[in-house]
């Protein structure tokens, strides 16, 4: 159990404004967000800004809502029957359950990386170019372009380069996540979600992801879900702590972990419940 809050990374960049993003800076909105699997609520007026090109972390104790919350942005929970959605996430102003939005071209842009790493059963290269061909792309040197850029972008290229043809189940669990991520980045999609990406993962591959979750912000907005509070506090720009359904405090890293301005925030990032 931790009883200390967790060290937060240095680096952590510059404090923006979070109740008064620009535009420019903002990459999506949650506007008074309730969900309901049936008759149960498992968010509760949820609103907040996540900027563009930086990593947000939702934490909160298990069954808080971090992963329904994250499901919501590429909507994902379309995907299960019961659930009821009311409330709006803006993403270019617009939004996304609106009925005009194509949900495929929507999870395009906003990537998913799961818990357990995913790939297909195909090669290291099929997996990297899967989105691309059901885009219907075919040029060859096109396909080679991206996959390396992608598996480079995932600190994987070095690694595979010489079995780029090889099945994807012969990667070690950390390497398969990071080609899952090298799939997700491959169709450039602006925001990429990961639901615990390294919950399944031993402390090395879990240190390569975090840093690599660093690089990505320079390219994407990154928003993960973590149960780790030291891995929020190393990777993320600004926290949400999250506590049944209730968004209770959202603040640059280093101010929620060292300054919560919440009782109930403390009292979680101090190991007194969760
Ligand atoms: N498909 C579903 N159908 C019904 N209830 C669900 C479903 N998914 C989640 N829930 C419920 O919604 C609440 C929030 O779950 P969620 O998985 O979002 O929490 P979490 O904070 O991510 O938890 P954990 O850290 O344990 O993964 C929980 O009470 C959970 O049981």
């Amino acid at each position: 159990m931790i009883t200390v809050a967790p060290q937060v990374n240095a680096s952590s960049s510059d404090k923006l404004d979070l109740n008064n993003l620009t535009p420019e800076q903002t990459a999506l909105q949650i506007k008074n967000l309730d969900l309901y699997y049936g008759e149960k609520q498992a968010l509760s007026d949820v609103s907040m800004d996540i900027p563009k090109g930086q990593v947000t972390a939702f934490i909160g104790p298990s069954g808080c809502g971090k992963s329904t919350l994250l499901r919501c942005i590429n909507r994902m929970n379309d995907l299960v029957d019961s659930c009821r959605i009311d409330g709006e996430i803006l993403l270019h102003g617009e939004n996304i359950y609106n009925k005009r939005v194509d949900v495929a071209a929507l999870r395009r842009n906003v990537g998913m990386v799961f818990q357990s790493p995913n790939p297909f059963p195909k090669s290291i290269y099929e997996n990297v170019v899967y989105g691309l061909r059901l885009q219907g792309i075919k040029d060859k040197r096109k396909l080679d372009e991206v996959v390396e850029k992608s598996l480079r972008g995932a600190a994987l290229w070095d690694e595979v380069k010489d079995r780029l043809h090889d099945s994807a189940f012969g990667l070690s669990g950390g390497q398969q996540q990071r080609l899952v991520i090298a799939r997700s980045i491959a169709i450039e999609p602006e925001v990429l979600l990961l639901d615990e990406p390294t919950s399944a993962l031993d402390p090395i591959s879990t240190l390569v992801i975090e840093e690599l979750i660093s690089e990505l912000k320079n390219k994407f907005t990154v928003v993960i879900v973590t149960h780790n509070m030291q891995q929020a506090a190393r990777v993320s720009d600004q926290t949400a702590f999250m506590y049944m359904g209730e968004l209770i405090e959202y603040a640059d890293t280093n101010t929620l972990f060292t300054t919560p301005s919440k009782k109930k925030t403390e009292d979680y990032i101090t190991g007194r419940y969760g």
